[in-house]
């Protein structure tokens, strides 16, 4: 309260000068202010439009198939044989044939990358302001382009326009949006602690472009799947080469020539950013082809065989694996809120999501009315073509055979004793019209099914019935993945005391998957998850060689010299001087620390003692070697 009083009677003693000052009276420099405010905002707000309109705007040609929903075109049979040479792209919604993308050899991978090396050369040295350029070109046409983005993402993997929004397009936007902000800061040179023996050095990490970073994708997420290696690499300074999966590879064609427009557009080398379309082969010879870190985004398994390929040419890899997350549910929690929010961590995307909600973990005291919620929900989700005239909630499964194999796992549960709720039916593939499966609700789900190990990736949502804090943190923890993980509690801080326990990379409290949204975070997993990070601050950085830099603080005063007591030929008190130094600098307290300087005042004031010292001790020791013989 003092403060307060203190800080009105100094504004009026200063109003009051203001007012003798100017001539104004008290209402009209009020008056005065606000214009002031005013004029000060419509400044801004100018220069924000003139900035917004001066940011270039790129134009990408349309064909057939990217501008509209609906098309005419031959259906597809996956497993029909192809050249080799050639990767079939079709809707998985309709299986409507859309082409045939080159399937890059070897060889025309080493030549992509040898393309984007001689980029990089030139990007390594491009500003800030030049990287930020080329993001908001990206952002502009992102966003002018929205629905043409989501409509090409739905037809190359089967997901309905609002999870493309959500899934593809918000995402991105928050990186970018991240990046621009937040980037430059995160990648400036790190002023470091230089330690107790250099004191008088200034230390620092300075973050430079590793050079060409590979990049493999999976299929779920096309167009964010590549603009979130891309942005950040490219921010870093870093080239980029990148193997989409082949099982969606057609929306490239697109993206692909946003990015090239893009890239002229900042005036950046049009070699930046090589797509690389083709089936494992091409992954493999991005791995061992000269890149000089590889991001991997995929499945466990094929992660295995990346990490043993790249340890041949000791390229450093990122993995980011499967998961299986766990959404724990305690009894207090708000069920109202919450229900919409599990619908979403399950059947996003339908069920393609690494960091989707698999197991749901609901307390004995809920379980029953949990169910009960669901249920009708599930039942009456929607399922269909997205780009269809009926309304859908949930698309097809991207991946040929996905549905099947999802079906495995769902029937082996039921016949171990899982209650069926919801979906669970597999229509034969010729009635089906698409790879669609239906969204499912499962009870009772038990260690021993399989669907407890294996990742479903898939619209399947597990229920698992639990009764204590320390019970559901063991069953959750009982699973080789860890990537992401989501805590529903009426108190926070027991949510948070449940997320600690954890094994995972990331835990949304309250919330499903949320961490994704605050893009200064790092994205990664523990156990078959994968390890290191992409995405936020250490992503970042991970994009970088952080190069150690030491250099006098102050040249004129003081620099590295050798002392005379180390100086070859060492004279005798060489180590008796290297004790006392390290005694007097480390020694723990002052008892010790001013044993060694004293020690280390001796060995300076009388350094022929050591001499001496040391010829006493071979006489002796020779005296007595005499005497034993
Ligand atoms: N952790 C994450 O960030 C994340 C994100 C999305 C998906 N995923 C995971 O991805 C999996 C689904 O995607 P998928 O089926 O496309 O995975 P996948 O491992 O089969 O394929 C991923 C990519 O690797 C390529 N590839 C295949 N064999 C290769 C080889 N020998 N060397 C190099 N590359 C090779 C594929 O062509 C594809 O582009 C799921 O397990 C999912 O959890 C993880």
């Amino acid at each position: 309260m003092a403060v307060v009083a203190t800080a009105q009677a100094l504004l009026k003693e200063g109003v009051a000068k203001l007012v003798q000052l100017s001539g104004f009276s008290e209402t009209q420099l009020v008056q005065l202010a606000v214009v002031a405010v005013i004029a000060l905002g419509l400044v801004l707000l100018l220069n924000n439009v003139v900035a917004t309109l001066r940011i270039p705007s790129i134009k990408v040609e349309l064909t057939e198939a990217e501008a509209n929903d609906i098309i005419s075109a031959p259906k597809y049979t996956p497993g029909q044989p192809v050249d080799k040479d050639v990767v079939p792209c079709y809707d998985p919604s309709t299986m409507q044939l859309l082409g045939h993308l080159p399937a890059m050899s070897a060889s025309e991978v080493r030549s992509r990358i040898a393309r984007c090396k001689a980029a990089q050369k030139e990007w390594r040295t491009s500003s800030f302001a030049q990287r930020r350029k080329l993001l908001r070109i990206l952002l502009k046409f992102i966003i002018e382009n929205v629905e043409t983005i989501c409509r090409v993402s739905a037809r190359d993997s089967g997901k309905p326009m609002l999870d493309a929004i959500l899934g593809e397009v918000v995402v991105t936007c928050e990186k970018i949006h991240w990046l621009s902000r937040e980037g430059e800061a995160v990648l400036r040179p790190e002023r470091r602690s230089a330690g107790i023996l250099s004191f008088y050095k200034s230390a620092r990490v300075e973050f430079h472009p590793v050079g060409v970073v590979g990049a493999i994708v999976p299929w779920n997420y096309p167009f964010h799947n590549v603009l979130n290696p891309l942005t950040a690499a490219l921010f870093a300074g870093d080239g980029l080469v990148i193997k989409v999966s082949e099982h969606a590879s057609w929306s490239t064609g697109y993206y692909g020539r946003m990015i090239s427009a893009a890239l002229a557009a900042a005036g950046a080398p049009a070699d930046l950013v090589q797509i690389v379309t083709g089936y494992g082969e091409a992954g493999s010879a991005l791995v061992t082809g000269g890149v000089d870190k590889v991001i991997f985004v995929g499945s466990t398994q094929v992660g295995k065989m990346v990490m043993r390929a790249a340890a041949d040419t000791l390229t450093p890899v990122v993995l980011e694996l499967g998961g299986k997350d766990a959404v724990i549910v305690t009894e207090d929690a708000d069920l109202d809120n919450l229900v919409q929010v599990v619908l979403k961590a399950a059947f996003l995307n339908c069920g393609q999501n690494c960091a989707g909600g698999e197991r749901f973990f609901v307390h004995e005291k809920i379980y029953d009315k949990f169910l009960e919620r669901l249920t009708p929900l599930v039942a009456g989700l929607r399922q269909g073509n997205p780009l269809g005239d009926a309304p859908v909630d949930c698309g097809a499964m991207c991946m040929p055979g996905l549905a099947e194999k999802v079906h495995g796992l769902v029937t082996e549960a039921v016949s171990r004793g899982a209650r069926l709720l919801a979906g669970g039916v597999l229509v034969p593939s010729g009635e089906r019209g698409g790879q669609f499966y239906p969204p499912t609700l499962l009870a009772d789900v038990r260690p021993g099914m399989k669907i407890w190990e294996e990742e479903v990736f898939g619209p399947v949502m597990s229920v698992i019935k639990w009764s204590t804090d320390d019970e559901v943190v063991a069953l959750a923890n009982d699973c080789d993945f860890g990537l992401g993980s989501n805590v529903f509690a009426g108190s926070q801080a027991r949510a948070r005391s449940i997320a600690s326990r954890l094994e995972a990379g990331m835990s949304s409290i309250n919330d499903f998957a949320t961490t994704y949204m605050c893009q200064s975070l790092p994205f990664g997993g523990v156990k078959h998850s994968g390890f290191d990070r992409f995405a936020g601050v250490e992503g970042l950085r991970g994009l970088c060689v952080p190069k150690a830099v030491a250099e006098d603080r102050f040249p004129l005063l003081m620099r590295s010299s050798i002392p005379p007591a180390w100086q070859l030929p060492l004279p005798p008190h060489a180590v008796a001087f290297g004790v006392s130094l390290v005694t007097m600098f480390y020694g723990p307290g002052l008892l010790y620390q001013a044993r060694g300087l004293a020690s280390l005042l001796h060995c300076l004031v009388f350094p022929g003692a050591y001499a001496k010292k040391k010829q006493g001790q071979q006489q002796a020791a020779r005296a007595g070697k005499a005497k034993s013989t």
